[in-house]
């Protein structure tokens, strides 16, 4: 499903990623993990097609990921969340729903797992950052991609929360789909992926 070869991305000076490979089957499940500034964000944006490498191959399906063929199979769980702050959350999970072409009630139904039947007709720039996560958790995958992306899927939810997104997770994972989830904790993730890639600090000898 996904083929990385020697991937290179700089940021200004730095070489955030330099020369990652890695390749990850249909249906796997893999935790990407690393000290904080080693690129599992980056690797993400890479794969999500919003950050182009500086070298390397990446492919998804045998597609570059920026091609819109991949956009319809590939869902992107960002921290922070893609959400318009000016929309009610209601009006948040209509327009979502517009957009991949879902029923709205599909998307409202996972929300109330997660708690938040309450908050339909708040402003999405009034929500906490635990409820922005969640609902941006649900807007991303509304469409049930074949491949889901998840940077950092249970920073700042409640119990309650973590358990529904986990159960989220069990079920793709045993529904086939691909899973990519950048996780700092590795109890958050146990059971839930086959393995771990790892991105590399940075040392002065790599300057
Ligand atoms: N747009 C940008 N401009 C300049 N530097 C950037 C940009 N985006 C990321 N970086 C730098 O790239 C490096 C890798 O960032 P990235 O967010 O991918 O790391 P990470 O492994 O996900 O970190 P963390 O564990 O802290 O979340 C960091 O040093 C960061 O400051």
């Amino acid at each position: 499903m996904i083929d990385i070869e020697d991937l290179v991305v700089r940021r200004g000076t730095t070489e955030v990623l330099s020369g990652f490979s890695a390749r990850v089957a249909p249906g796997e499940s893999v935790r990407v993990a690393g000290p904080n500034g080693s690129g599992k964000s980056t690797l993400l944006r890479v794969l999500a097609g919003l950050t182009a490498p500086d070298s390397g191959r990446v492919t998804i399906g045998g597609r570059p990921p920026a091609d819109p063929a991949v956009r319809s199979v590939r869902g992107y769980v960002q921290e922070p969340p893609p959400l318009y702050e000016h929309l009610t959350t209601g009006e948040q999970m209509e327009f979502t729903a517009g957009v991949w072409g879902v029923r709205p009630q599909e998307i409202r139904e996972r929300a109330d797992a997660l708690g938040l039947a309450e908050r339909l007709d708040v402003l999405v720039g009034d929500l906490s950052l635990g409820q922005r996560k969640k609902l941006g958790h649900v807007c991303a995958t509304a469409h049930e991609p074949r491949l889901i992306l998840l940077d950092e899927p249970f920073n700042g939810l409640d119990a309650a929360a973590e358990d529904a997104v986990r159960a989220d997770l069990a079920r793709w994972r045993s529904d086939g789909r691909t899973l990519v989830i950048v996780s700092h904790s590795d109890a958050s993730v146990a059971g839930l992926v086959d393995r771990t890639l790892m991105t590399r600090a940075r040392t002065e000898t790599d300057a």
